[in-house]
């Protein structure tokens, strides 16, 4: 006799609901990611990876979908922000097949060479990940269940696109230089409009805690901070509390680090969000208690006290990476929607 498996996760929890709807052939959920070329998209949505695992989400880039590599495009001066460089219906074609729970061939491109790889098949997973310059342009509109629109300041788009370019994509510095400032212009007519498809945008700036600091500052973090927003649209789901602990005794040692943490609901086109602003050094055993917390919320164990590639993140990351988890998170977990 077979030895029965054990159940992968708790019987009744988030985890578990996900995995058993999809085992018995619902369709997986599609969640669509946006925003400018070394905005941050792929390092604000791991932690939803990291917190369901590779059991239960899959991850796509739009990229493969660009109609000439680097090389041709450096004749041609088409731009991969221009959604007519970008073969965007046969995109939308594909993920309704995946939408249907359909394997499909997805065209691959590698940033390292700036050429096309093989095509590889992508097997549907319970969650995917869809991640793109125009991922929130209309013709995706109906695939997606959830919709996250990354918008970095052009001071923090700069910085990070930069060094990355020129130190893991081969661009000599002029032509990275040249291209980030033609693009400034091409990002506000082709992809910022995105923002207002999205059920949550988040907003990068350099560290604001400068700001608040009186005659002199200590450690202004400009360096290794950033000012994160996250803006969502509040929800009526009821559910336990979340906790984020911080230690009150630790503001009034000498060795204090710079930190704040805010929420301000606001309007945004229109309708009531709110608005959490994250700055600073976060405390890091807070962030370890909310991200078991999630963990707990979700049906998985605690995270292992191993470090792994998303726990050495810098922990204003990781908590970001928390506030754009969960507005997902509680989305499928309300009632109404999918789950
Ligand atoms: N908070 C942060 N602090 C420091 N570096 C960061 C932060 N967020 C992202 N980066 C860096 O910025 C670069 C771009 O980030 P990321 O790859 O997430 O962007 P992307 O929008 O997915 O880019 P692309 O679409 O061009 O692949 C990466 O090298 C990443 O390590
Ligand atoms: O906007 C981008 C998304 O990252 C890239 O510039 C585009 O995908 C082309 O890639 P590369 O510059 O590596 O040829």
């Amino acid at each position: 006799m077979e030895n029965a498996q054990p159940p992968r996760f708790a019987e009744g929890s988030l985890a578990h609901a996900l995995r058993d709807r999809f085992d018995r052939g619902q369709r997986p959920l599609l969640v669509g990611v946006a925003g400018d070329s070394g905005s941050g998209k792929t390092t604000y949505t791991e932690g939803i990876e990291w917190l369901l695992g590779a059991d239960l989400v899959s991850q796509i880039s739009l990229d493969g979908y660009h109609k000439e590599d680097r090389a041709t495009r450096r004749q041609s001066g088409a731009s991969p922000l221009d959604p007519n460089a970008n073969h965007l219906a046969q995109a939308a074609a594909d993920l309704a097949q995946l939408q249907q729970g359909i394997a499909v061939d997805i065209p691959r491109y590698d940033h390292r060479q700036g050429q096309f790889l093989p095509p590889r098949r992508h097997t549907p997973t319970p969650v995917i990940l869809i991640e793109g310059l125009h991922t929130l342009y209309p013709e995706f509109q109906s695939l997606l269940d959830f919709r996250i629109f990354v918008d970095s300041d052009v001071r923090v788009k700069r910085e990070w696109k930069f060094t990355r370019d020129t130190q893991e994509r081969g661009y000599a510095d002029t032509e990275a230089e040249s291209q980030i400032a033609s693009r400034a212009d091409e990002f506000e007519k082709w992809l910022a409009d995105q923002q207002y498809a999205a059920d949550v945008v988040v907003r990068i700036h350099p560290s604001t805690l400068g700001t608040l600091a009186l005659d002199g500052v200590e450690d202004d973090c400009n360096d290794t901070c950033y000012h994160i927003e996250v803006i969502v649209t509040p929800n009526q789901l009821s559910q336990g509390s979340l906790y984020f602990p911080v230690d009150l005794s630790t503001m009034t040692r000498q060795e204090a680090l710079p930190f704040m943490l805010a929420m301000i609901p606001s309007r945004f086109q229109g309708h009531g969000v709110n608005v959490l602003h994250v700055d600073g050094h976060m405390p890091l055993a807070a962030l370890d208690t909310l991200e078991n917390e999630i963990r707990q919320f979700i049906g998985k164990p605690a995270a292992p006290a191993t470090t792994t590639a998303s726990q050495a993140l810098p922990p204003t990351i990781r908590f970001a990476q928390m506030l754009v988890a969960w507005p997902f998170l509680g989305h499928l977990a309300t009632p109404t929607n999918a789950v």
